[in-house]
Protein backbone atom coordinates (compact mmCIF):
# COMPACT_ATOMS: atom_id res chain seq x y z
CA UNK A 1 0.00 0.00 0.00
CA UNK A 2 1.54 3.12 -1.08
CA UNK A 3 1.04 6.10 1.58
CA UNK A 4 -1.05 9.19 0.80
CA UNK A 5 0.33 12.50 -0.42
CA UNK A 6 1.15 14.77 2.96
CA UNK A 7 0.20 17.39 1.37
CA UNK A 8 -2.28 18.61 -1.29
CA UNK A 9 -3.37 22.07 -2.60
CA UNK A 10 -6.53 21.91 -5.13
CA UNK A 11 -7.59 24.80 -6.80
CA UNK A 12 -6.27 27.32 -3.72
CA UNK A 13 -7.11 30.91 -4.63
CA UNK A 14 -6.12 34.00 -1.93
CA UNK A 15 -6.98 37.64 -3.12
CA UNK A 16 -5.55 40.91 -1.19
CA UNK A 17 -8.14 43.17 -1.80
CA UNK A 18 -9.06 43.18 -5.41
CA UNK A 19 -5.58 41.62 -6.29
CA UNK A 20 -5.64 37.85 -6.79
CA UNK A 21 -2.25 37.05 -5.44
CA UNK A 22 -3.01 32.77 -5.91
CA UNK A 23 -5.10 32.33 -8.75
CA UNK A 24 -5.93 28.29 -8.43
CA UNK A 25 -2.89 26.71 -7.56
CA UNK A 26 -3.13 22.47 -7.17
CA UNK A 27 -0.21 20.88 -5.95
CA UNK A 28 0.76 17.58 -4.02
CA UNK A 29 3.83 17.05 -2.24
CA UNK A 30 4.04 13.02 -1.13
CA UNK A 31 6.01 11.87 1.42
CA UNK A 32 10.31 12.43 1.61
CA UNK A 33 9.64 14.86 -1.44
CA UNK A 34 12.08 17.87 -1.33
CA UNK A 35 10.10 20.32 -3.70
CA UNK A 36 11.37 23.66 -4.72
CA UNK A 37 9.15 26.57 -5.60
CA UNK A 38 11.15 28.96 -7.66
CA UNK A 39 9.49 32.58 -9.29
CA UNK A 40 10.02 35.86 -9.50
CA UNK A 41 9.87 38.34 -7.25
CA UNK A 42 5.78 39.08 -6.45
CA UNK A 43 4.93 35.49 -7.98
CA UNK A 44 2.91 34.25 -5.03
CA UNK A 45 5.94 31.91 -3.38
CA UNK A 46 5.68 33.44 0.01
CA UNK A 47 1.58 33.73 0.07
CA UNK A 48 1.33 29.97 -0.83
CA UNK A 49 3.86 28.94 1.91
CA UNK A 50 2.10 31.28 4.28
CA UNK A 51 -1.38 29.85 3.07
CA UNK A 52 -0.32 26.37 3.65
CA UNK A 53 0.94 27.62 7.76
CA UNK A 54 -2.44 29.24 7.92
CA UNK A 55 -0.68 32.76 8.53
CA UNK A 56 -3.43 33.67 5.72
CA UNK A 57 -6.63 32.41 4.82
CA UNK A 58 -7.61 30.78 1.53
CA UNK A 59 -10.31 32.56 -0.84
CA UNK A 60 -11.03 29.10 -2.36
CA UNK A 61 -10.01 26.18 -2.94
CA UNK A 62 -8.61 23.35 -0.22
CA UNK A 63 -5.39 22.19 1.49
CA UNK A 64 -5.00 19.36 3.04
CA UNK A 65 -2.12 18.06 5.49
CA UNK A 66 -2.57 14.26 4.71
CA UNK A 67 -6.56 13.32 5.78
CA UNK A 68 -7.28 16.58 7.04
CA UNK A 69 -9.05 19.79 5.63
CA UNK A 70 -6.92 22.63 7.53
CA UNK A 71 -8.14 24.77 5.03
CA UNK A 72 -11.45 24.50 7.05
CA UNK A 73 -11.83 27.51 9.49
CA UNK A 74 -12.89 25.14 12.19
CA UNK A 75 -9.31 23.43 12.31
CA UNK A 76 -7.86 24.74 15.27
CA UNK A 77 -4.46 26.79 13.78
CA UNK A 78 -2.21 26.21 16.72
CA UNK A 79 -2.75 22.32 16.26
CA UNK A 80 -1.67 22.33 12.52
CA UNK A 81 1.16 24.28 13.20
CA UNK A 82 2.75 21.82 15.27
CA UNK A 83 2.48 19.60 12.38
CA UNK A 84 4.35 21.82 9.73
CA UNK A 85 7.51 23.11 10.68
CA UNK A 86 8.31 26.68 9.45
CA UNK A 87 11.20 29.03 8.86
CA UNK A 88 10.87 32.54 7.19
CA UNK A 89 13.37 34.83 6.17
CA UNK A 90 13.64 36.77 9.11
CA UNK A 91 15.39 34.57 11.65
CA UNK A 92 12.02 34.59 14.27
CA UNK A 93 13.88 33.58 17.25
CA UNK A 94 11.83 34.86 20.29
CA UNK A 95 15.05 37.39 21.86
CA UNK A 96 13.79 37.74 25.02
CA UNK A 97 13.93 33.27 25.94
CA UNK A 98 16.87 31.34 25.44
CA UNK A 99 17.73 29.70 22.73
CA UNK A 100 16.76 25.97 24.45
CA UNK A 101 13.19 27.90 25.29
CA UNK A 102 12.79 28.91 21.73
CA UNK A 103 13.25 25.15 20.81
CA UNK A 104 11.51 23.57 23.42
CA UNK A 105 8.28 26.39 23.48
CA UNK A 106 6.23 24.52 20.54
CA UNK A 107 6.76 20.97 22.17
CA UNK A 108 5.68 22.18 25.83
CA UNK A 109 2.83 24.29 25.31
CA UNK A 110 1.17 22.68 22.20
CA UNK A 111 2.28 19.02 22.40
CA UNK A 112 2.48 19.33 26.32
CA UNK A 113 5.84 17.09 26.49
CA UNK A 114 7.17 17.61 30.00
CA UNK A 115 10.04 19.95 30.05
CA UNK A 116 12.79 17.17 30.65
CA UNK A 117 11.98 15.38 27.58
CA UNK A 118 11.66 18.05 25.32
CA UNK A 119 15.20 19.83 26.61
CA UNK A 120 16.92 16.59 26.09
CA UNK A 121 15.63 16.33 22.09
CA UNK A 122 16.58 20.26 22.24
CA UNK A 123 19.56 19.39 23.14
CA UNK A 124 20.04 16.41 20.66
CA UNK A 125 19.16 18.53 17.76
CA UNK A 126 21.14 21.86 18.87
CA UNK A 127 24.15 18.74 19.28
CA UNK A 128 23.60 17.97 15.69
CA UNK A 129 23.77 21.70 14.06
CA UNK A 130 26.93 22.00 16.32
CA UNK A 131 25.47 24.11 18.96
CA UNK A 132 24.35 23.01 21.71
CA UNK A 133 26.77 24.80 23.65
CA UNK A 134 24.95 28.27 22.34
CA UNK A 135 21.72 26.07 24.22
CA UNK A 136 21.89 28.49 27.43
CA UNK A 137 22.10 31.91 25.31
CA UNK A 138 19.86 34.22 24.35
CA UNK A 139 19.40 34.42 20.40
CA UNK A 140 21.32 38.11 19.80
CA UNK A 141 24.43 36.36 21.04
CA UNK A 142 24.60 33.88 18.10
CA UNK A 143 25.30 35.06 14.02
CA UNK A 144 22.71 35.07 11.44
CA UNK A 145 23.87 31.32 9.67
CA UNK A 146 23.72 30.19 14.03
CA UNK A 147 20.48 31.61 14.74
CA UNK A 148 18.85 30.69 11.74
CA UNK A 149 20.26 26.36 12.45
CA UNK A 150 18.40 27.12 15.69
CA UNK A 151 15.46 28.00 13.69
CA UNK A 152 15.36 25.09 11.63
CA UNK A 153 16.12 22.82 15.02
CA UNK A 154 12.99 24.36 16.41
CA UNK A 155 11.04 23.63 13.46
CA UNK A 156 11.82 20.29 13.44
CA UNK A 157 11.89 19.92 17.18
CA UNK A 158 7.98 18.68 16.95
CA UNK A 159 8.76 16.10 14.38
CA UNK A 160 7.18 17.78 12.13
CA UNK A 161 5.19 16.30 9.30
CA UNK A 162 6.11 18.78 6.35
CA UNK A 163 8.93 21.43 6.84
CA UNK A 164 8.47 24.77 5.38
CA UNK A 165 11.19 26.94 3.90
CA UNK A 166 10.64 30.36 2.96
CA UNK A 167 13.91 32.31 1.91
CA UNK A 168 15.65 31.14 4.88
CA UNK A 169 18.88 32.26 3.13
CA UNK A 170 18.22 35.83 1.78
CA UNK A 171 18.92 37.95 5.67
CA UNK A 172 22.42 35.92 5.78
CA UNK A 173 25.86 37.25 5.13
CA UNK A 174 26.88 35.26 2.08
CA UNK A 175 29.70 33.11 3.97
CA UNK A 176 26.72 31.99 6.28
CA UNK A 177 24.33 30.75 3.82
CA UNK A 178 26.61 27.49 3.12
CA UNK A 179 26.31 26.13 6.68
CA UNK A 180 22.20 26.56 6.55
CA UNK A 181 21.58 25.08 3.39
CA UNK A 182 24.21 22.27 4.24
CA UNK A 183 21.72 21.38 7.36
CA UNK A 184 18.45 21.51 4.49
CA UNK A 185 20.84 19.19 2.42
CA UNK A 186 21.15 16.81 5.41
CA UNK A 187 17.55 16.98 6.26
CA UNK A 188 16.34 15.98 2.91
CA UNK A 189 18.78 13.46 2.68
CA UNK A 190 17.04 12.02 5.68
CA UNK A 191 13.79 11.86 4.35
CA UNK A 192 12.00 15.23 5.24
CA UNK A 193 9.51 16.31 3.50
CA UNK A 194 9.98 20.07 2.52
CA UNK A 195 8.46 22.38 0.54
CA UNK A 196 10.81 25.42 0.18
CA UNK A 197 10.93 29.08 -1.67
CA UNK A 198 14.09 29.64 -2.60
CA UNK A 199 16.31 32.32 -4.63
CA UNK A 200 18.91 29.91 -4.43
CA UNK A 201 18.68 28.52 -8.02
CA UNK A 202 21.97 26.10 -7.99
CA UNK A 203 20.97 24.81 -4.44
CA UNK A 204 17.18 23.76 -5.64
CA UNK A 205 18.69 22.12 -8.74
CA UNK A 206 20.91 19.64 -6.60
CA UNK A 207 18.92 19.16 -3.63
CA UNK A 208 14.95 19.19 -4.64
CA UNK A 209 13.64 16.44 -6.56
CA UNK A 210 10.76 18.99 -7.98
CA UNK A 211 10.49 21.84 -8.61
CA UNK A 212 7.71 24.21 -9.46
CA UNK A 213 7.83 27.43 -11.19
CA UNK A 214 5.02 30.41 -10.43
CA UNK A 215 4.80 33.33 -12.19
CA UNK A 216 1.55 35.75 -11.71
CA UNK A 217 0.35 33.00 -8.85
CA UNK A 218 -0.38 30.20 -10.84
CA UNK A 219 2.12 27.07 -11.58
CA UNK A 220 3.20 27.89 -15.02
CA UNK A 221 5.69 24.81 -15.16
CA UNK A 222 6.32 21.82 -12.20
CA UNK A 223 8.60 18.68 -12.65
CA UNK A 224 11.78 16.99 -11.65
CA UNK A 225 14.68 19.30 -10.91
CA UNK A 226 16.52 18.20 -13.44
CA UNK A 227 14.09 18.53 -16.12
CA UNK A 228 12.82 22.00 -15.64
CA UNK A 229 16.40 23.05 -15.38
CA UNK A 230 17.84 21.87 -18.61
CA UNK A 231 15.18 21.99 -20.40
CA UNK A 232 12.30 24.27 -19.22
CA UNK A 233 9.39 23.37 -21.37
CA UNK A 234 7.81 26.41 -21.29
CA UNK A 235 8.89 29.97 -22.24
CA UNK A 236 8.50 32.03 -19.23
CA UNK A 237 10.18 29.46 -17.20
CA UNK A 238 13.52 30.04 -19.28
CA UNK A 239 13.02 33.61 -19.25
CA UNK A 240 13.35 33.16 -16.13
CA UNK A 241 15.95 30.46 -15.55
CA UNK A 242 17.90 32.64 -17.67
CA UNK A 243 18.07 35.28 -15.30
CA UNK A 244 19.71 33.48 -13.09
CA UNK A 245 21.89 30.79 -14.59
CA UNK A 246 22.73 32.04 -17.76
CA UNK A 247 21.48 31.49 -21.23
CA UNK A 248 21.49 27.77 -21.48
N1 LIG B 1 -0.60 41.17 3.26
C1 LIG B 1 -0.64 41.56 1.99
N2 LIG B 1 -1.48 42.53 1.58
C2 LIG B 1 -1.54 42.91 0.29
N3 LIG B 1 -0.78 42.38 -0.68
C3 LIG B 1 0.08 41.41 -0.35
C4 LIG B 1 0.21 40.96 1.00
N4 LIG B 1 1.16 39.97 1.03
C5 LIG B 1 1.60 39.84 -0.24
N5 LIG B 1 0.97 40.70 -1.06
C6 LIG B 1 1.17 40.81 -2.52
O1 LIG B 1 1.03 39.53 -3.06
C7 LIG B 1 1.93 39.31 -4.14
C8 LIG B 1 2.73 38.07 -3.90
O2 LIG B 1 3.62 38.29 -2.81
P1 LIG B 1 4.54 37.15 -2.22
O3 LIG B 1 5.27 37.74 -1.05
O4 LIG B 1 3.75 35.93 -2.01
O5 LIG B 1 5.57 36.90 -3.41
P2 LIG B 1 6.93 36.11 -3.43
O6 LIG B 1 6.93 35.31 -4.67
O7 LIG B 1 7.12 35.39 -2.16
O8 LIG B 1 8.00 37.28 -3.53
P3 LIG B 1 9.50 37.35 -2.94
O9 LIG B 1 10.32 36.44 -3.77
O10 LIG B 1 9.86 38.79 -3.13
O11 LIG B 1 9.45 36.96 -1.49
C9 LIG B 1 2.76 40.59 -4.23
O12 LIG B 1 2.23 41.38 -5.26
C10 LIG B 1 2.59 41.23 -2.90
O13 LIG B 1 2.68 42.63 -3.00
Amino acid sequence: MTAGPVLRLDGVRKRFGDTEVLGGVDLTVGEHDVVALIGASGSGKSTLLRCITLLERIDDGQIWLRETDISDPRVPADRIRARIGTVFQQFNLFPHIRVIDNVTLASRKVLKVPRAAAEARALELLDRVGLADKAREYPDRLSGGQQQRVAIVRAIATNPELLLLDEITSALDPELVAEVLDLVRDLSTEGTTIVMATHEMAFARDVADRVVFLDGGVIVEEGPAAEVFQRPREERTRAFLSRFLGPS
